[in-house]
C-alpha cells in the first residue's frame, strides 16, 4: 500500500456520494437515471438505447427491477470540484425487500421520486420506510411537472403528510425534458453526506448483489465500508469463512471499468474466481484473510426459500431440459433451490423453493420464455414440521408427503412476524384482514402523525395466498408489508385431498387449517368445476379429508361431439377444429383419464375473501 497516497484518498472519500432512487413503478426512475447519466457524460446521447439501468427484457415488461445494478458517474459541480457518484438501483417488490434493504444500506442518501400527477403510492412508501430506517438523507423530487395534470403543490403536501418529510424544498423536475435535473445533481452534492468509513481500518465490504459471469465467475457488487481492497488480496466471506484471491476490481460506468483498488466509500465489483453464487450471500461482509475485521456488518440475514411448488413439464420427455434450465437460472439466483420430485398425477418434475410468489412467477416465466418449456406448476406450499407417533420428526414442503393422520402427532407451521405500515386511516381494514388470516395482534406503533406500523404474528401459509393482494386492495395500495419467519407453531392442520373421477390427485392436495377446510374444500371444488373442460364422460370432483368427503361437484360430459357439426362436410374446417383443440390442450395434462389444465392446479390460490373466512 506504500505507493498509495492516503491523503489523496481521504480527499477523494469526501467527494463520494452514494445514493439510490426510490420511486413507484412508472414515476420515472429509469428516465431520471438516464438524464443523470447523460448530464454527467457517463453515456453519450446517441448511445442511449433504451434505459440503461434495467437491462433484462423481463424487467421492462413487469415494470420491476430484479437484479441490482450500480453505476459510477463523475460530476463537476458548480463549485468547480469533481464528485464521484454511485447510483444504486433497487428492486421493488416485497419478495425482494431484503435485497432492497441491503442496497439502501450501501447508500448515504436516496432521491425520492414522486409523479406530480399520481402522487405518493404504496411501493414508494415501503422503500421510503426502509430508507428512513437506514437513516438515509432523503431528497424529495416531484417529477413529470410538464404534464398538464401535474399538481406539485398537492404532492408536496402528500409527501409531508404521508411520509412526514419536509417537502418545501422538493425539486420539481421533468425527467422527460430534462427540466430540474441539473438541480438534482447539485442537491446530491450538497444534501447527501460523503461516506464516513475508515480508510485505515481492516476491510469491510457489504455484498449487496452478485451475478454469475461465465468467464469471471461470480461478480460481487460491493460497497466498501472500511479499508481498501486490491487485485491479489485474499478475501474472506465472513458468514462462511470461504477464501478467494481477488482477480479483478472495478466499477460499472455503465460498462465494467477495471480499477487498481476499491476504497472506503466506493461502490463497485470484485471478482475472485468464485464458482457458485450460493456462497456469496447478499448482506454478507467481505474482509481480508490476513487482516480481518473483528465483526461483520449488521443486518446479514441468510435468505432461504419460503414457498415451494412442484414444476412439471407438460411433455414428460422435457424433464432433462427442465433440469438444465433450472441449473442455469440457479447460477444467477442464490435463493432458488430445487430437487427432483415424482408425482403420480404429473410424472417427473422438480420441487422448487422460492422467496415468495413474485419470485415464483418470475422463475416460471423465465423457464417458459427463455427456455421454451411448457410447464405445469402446483399450488405453492410452505414447509411443515411433522412429529410422528413413532417419535420421529420430518419436514415436508409438499402436502402430498404428509403421512396419514393416524401417524401424525403434531404438525407445526412457519409463523412470521409481519410489519404492515399504513397511513393511519387504513388501520381498520388491515386489522380485519390479519384477523381473518389467523393473525395474532402484537402491537401497533405510531411512527409519526400519519403512519402506523401494525405488527401481527401470522402463519406464513396465509401470507403466501392472497394476503398481500387483499391488503393492497383494501388500503388503496398504501399498505406495505415486510415479514420475517420467527419460528414454527403447532396448528390444527389437515391434509385435504382432491379426487378426480374417484382418484386422488397428489398434485392437488393442500394442507389447510381445520377451521377453513370445509369452506376451502367447497371453493376449490367449485373452481375446478369451472376450469376442467368437459370430457367424453362425467368427471366427479371431490374434496376429502382422510376418507371423509367434504365437498363434491361434477363436470358434465360433452353434449355434442365437436366434429359432429362438420359431418361429411368440409375437411379443412375439420382439420382446423382439430388443430384448435390441440392448441388448447397444450397446457393440459392427462391425470388418469381426465385432461386437467394448468389453472386447475392453482385453483387454491383463487380464493375470494369470503371463501377463506372460517365460519
Ligand atoms: N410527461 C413525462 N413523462 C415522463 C417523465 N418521466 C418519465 N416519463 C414517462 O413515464 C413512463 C415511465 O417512466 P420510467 O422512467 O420507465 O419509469 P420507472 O419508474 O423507471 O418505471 P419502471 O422501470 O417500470 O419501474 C415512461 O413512459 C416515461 O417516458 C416526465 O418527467 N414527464
Amino acid at each position: 500500500m506504500a505507493d498509495i497516497d492516503k491523503q489523496a484518498l481521504r480527499e477523494r472519500q469526501k467527494h463520494i456520494r452514494n445514493f439510490s432512487i426510490v420511486a413507484h413503478i412508472d414515476h420515472g426512475k429509469s428516465t431520471l437515471a438516464d438524464r443523470i447519466l447523460e448530464l454527467t457524460d457517463t453515456i453519450a446521447k446517441r448511445d442511449m438505447q433504451a434505459q440503461v439501468l434495467d437491462d433484462m427484457p423481463l424487467e421492462r415488461e413487469r415494470g420491476i427491477t430484479i437484479k441490482l445494478n450500480a453505476v459510477e458517474l463523475h460530476y463537476t459541480a458548480k463549485n468547480g470540484e469533481t464528485y464521484i457518484f454511485h447510483l444504486i438501483d433497487t428492486p421493488g417488490h416485497v419478495d425482494f425487500s431484503y435485497e432492497v434493504s441491503r442496497s439502501l444500506a450501501a447508500c448515504e442518501g436516496a432521491l425520492l421520486l414522486v409523479d406530480a400527477a399520481q402522487g405518493v403510492e404504496a411501493q414508494t412508501l415501503a422503500n421510503v420506510y426502509l430508507a428512513l430506517d437506514d437513516d438515509l438523507e432523503i431528497v424529495p423530487i416531484i417529477n413529470k411537472v410538464d404534464l398538464p395534470s401535474a399538481q406539485p403543490e398537492v404532492v408536496k403536501e402528500e409527501i409531508e403528510e404521508m411520509i412526514g418529510l419536509d417537502a418545501s424544498d422538493a425539486i420539481l423536475t421533468s425527467a422527460k425534458t430534462g427540466l430540474g435535473v441539473p438541480e438534482v445533481l447539485e442537491r446530491i452534492v450538497s444534501d447527501i453526506p460523503a461516506p464516513s468509513g475508515d480508510l485505515d481500518a481492516p476491510l469491510k465490504a457489504l455484498i449487496f448483489d452478485s451475478v454469475y459471469d461465465a468467464y469471471r465467475g461470480v461478480v460481487l457488487a460491493v460497497r466498501i465500508e472500511d479499508g481498501i481492497v486490491q487485485v491479489g488480496d485474499t478475501i474472506e466471506l465472513m458468514s462462511n469463512q470461504k477464501r478467494y484471491e481477488v482477480t479483478e476490481v472495478g466499477v460499472m460506468s455503465p460498462k465494467a471499468v477495471q480499477k487498481d483498488y476499491l476504497m472506503v466509500g466506493d461502490v463497485g465489483y470484485i471478482t475472485a474466481a468464485i464458482k457458485t453464487i450460493q456462497d456469496t450471500r447478499v448482506g454478507d461482509t467481505v474482509t481480508l484473510a490476513d487482516n480481518p475485521a473483528d465483526k461483520p456488518l449488521d443486518g446479514f440475514r441468510q435468505i432461504t426459500p419460503m414457498v415451494y411448488s412442484g414444476l412439471f413439464p407438460v411433455d414428460n420427455a422435457k424433464f432433462n431440459d427442465l433440469r438444465e434450465a433450472l441449473e442455469k437460472l440457479q447460477l444467477n439466483d442464490a435463493a432458488l433451490e430445487f430437487e427432483p420430485e415424482t408425482s403420480q398425477a404429473l410424472g417427473f418434475g422438480f420441487r422448487v423453493g422460492f422467496l415468495g410468489l413474485l419470485h415464483m412467477d418470475v422463475v416460471q416465466e423465465r423457464l417458459e420464455r427463455d427456455f421454451d418449456l411448457d410447464l405445469i406448476m402446483t399450488a405453492p406450499s410452505v414447509d411443515y414440521q411433522v412429529d410422528k407417533t413413532d417419535g420421529t420428526t420430518i419436514t415436508i414442503d409438499n402436502p402430498a408427503e404428509l403421512p396419514d393422520s393416524s401417524e401424525v402427532k403434531e404438525i407445526r407451521e412457519p409463523y412470521v412476524k409481519a410489519s404492515i405500515m399504513v397511513p393511519n386511516d387504513y388501520v381498520g381494514p388491515v386489522m380485519e384482514i390479519a384477523q381473518r388470516k389467523r393473525g395474532e395482534f402484537v402491537t401497533m406503533d405510531y411512527l409519526d402523525k400519519y403512519r402506523v406500523n401494525v405488527i401481527y404474528n401470522l402463519p406464513l401459509s396465509e401470507i403466501i395466498y392472497d394476503f398481500f393482494d387483499q391488503l393492497k386492495s383494501s388500503t388503496k395500495g398504501y399498505a406495505s408489508l415486510d415479514y420475517e419467519v420467527t419460528g414454527y407453531r403447532a396448528s390444527d392442520l389437515v391434509k385435504m385431498d382432491i379426487l378426480l373421477n374417484g382418484d386422488p390427485v397428489d398434485a392437488l392436495s393442500t394442507i389447510v387449517h381445520k377451521d377453513f377446510a370445509y369452506d376451502r374444500g367447497h371453493n376449490i371444488v367449485a373452481k375446478l368445476k369451472e376450469t376442467i373442460p368437459r370430457q367424453q364422460f362425467e368427471v366427479p370432483i371431490q374434496a376429502a379429508i382422510g376418507t371423509k368427503i367434504i365437498a363434491r361437484s361434477t363436470v358434465k360430459a360433452y353434449r355434442k361431439n365437436v366434429l359432429a357439426k362438420c359431418y361429411g362436410g368440409d375437411i379443412t374446417r375439420k382439420r382446423k377444429l382439430l388443430e384448435k383443440q390441440k392448441a388448447g390442450k397444450k397446457r393440459m395434462k392427462a391425470v388418469g383419464s381426465v385432461e386437467v389444465p394448468q389453472e386447475a392446479f392453482m385453483s387454491i390460490l383463487k380464493m375470494n375473501e369470503d371463501d377463506s373466512r372460517g365460519k
